[in-house]
């Protein structure tokens, strides 16, 4: 059994090599859109399915992980920026801020037909709390930063987002893009013998 990672993030890629999973990449191409009235924690469950099923066809009797991350402010969604000047209306919003990042997790083995005969789908809250930034530092953050592949506009993970990061209450891993602990827990519980294959290689 190959497992597959359902992603063209480089952080979830680094975060599972980082715990020992070995795995192969084969990216969703689907439209990341939600209706309006889809209350946030749905959202992540529900891209994250979708990811894992878009690519879930191309690989029968396989283990596929999928993740989905956004950024969360008085119940507003704030996803990857379009452009510059969102990015900055981003940063503006977070500003003197707490907001919450909730990442979605599905994983699961697929059956011969490609569909999903066993799986976990969950998703984890991190609060982060900006401090006030400055329209220069905004500026500065878009010009020399890495806003525009990341929820909400910054990277907790990158030279510059974090200094803008106060304080945060979670899990660390789940604002970069994926929730290591609540993953490796689930699996644990609800799927253990590949649990085992994921983390500790056996046969
Ligand atoms: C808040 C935050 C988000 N992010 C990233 C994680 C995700 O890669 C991205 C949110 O976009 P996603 O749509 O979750 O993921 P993606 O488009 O990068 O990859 P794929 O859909 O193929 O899985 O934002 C950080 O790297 N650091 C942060 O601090």
């Amino acid at each position: 059994m190959k497992v597959i990672l359902a992603s063209a993030s480089p952080r979830r890629a680094q975060l599972l090599t980082q715990v020992g999973i070995h795995f192969e990449i084969d990216p969703s191409s689907i439209e990341e859109t939600f209706s309006e009235d889809t209350p946030p924690h749905e959202v992540v469950q529900l891209l994250a399915r979708h990811k894992a099923e878009d690519v879930a066809k191309r690989h029968p009797e396989q283990f596929l992980i999928a993740a989905d991350t956004i950024v969360c402010l008085h119940n507003e969604i704030l996803g990857k920026p379009n452009n510059k000047d969102q990015a900055s209306e981003f940063l503006q919003k977070l500003s003197g801020q707490t907001h919450d990042v909730l990442s979605g997790v599905y994983a699961g083995k697929t059956d011969s037909a490609g569909k999903f005969r066993s799986e976990i789908c969950f998703f984890e809250r991190t609060k982060v709390t900006f401090s006030s930034l400055t329209e220069l530092e905004i500026e500065q953050y878009i010009k020399y930063g890495q806003p525009f592949d990341k929820a909400g506009s910054y990277g907790i993970q990158d030279d510059l987002g974090s200094l803008f990061v106060e304080k945060i209450n979670g899990d660390y891993y789940n604002v970069v893009g994926f929730p290591l602990h609540r993953f490796y827990d689930m699996m644990k519980t609800e799927m253990p013998d590949i649990h085992k294959k994921l983390f500790f290689q056996t046969s």
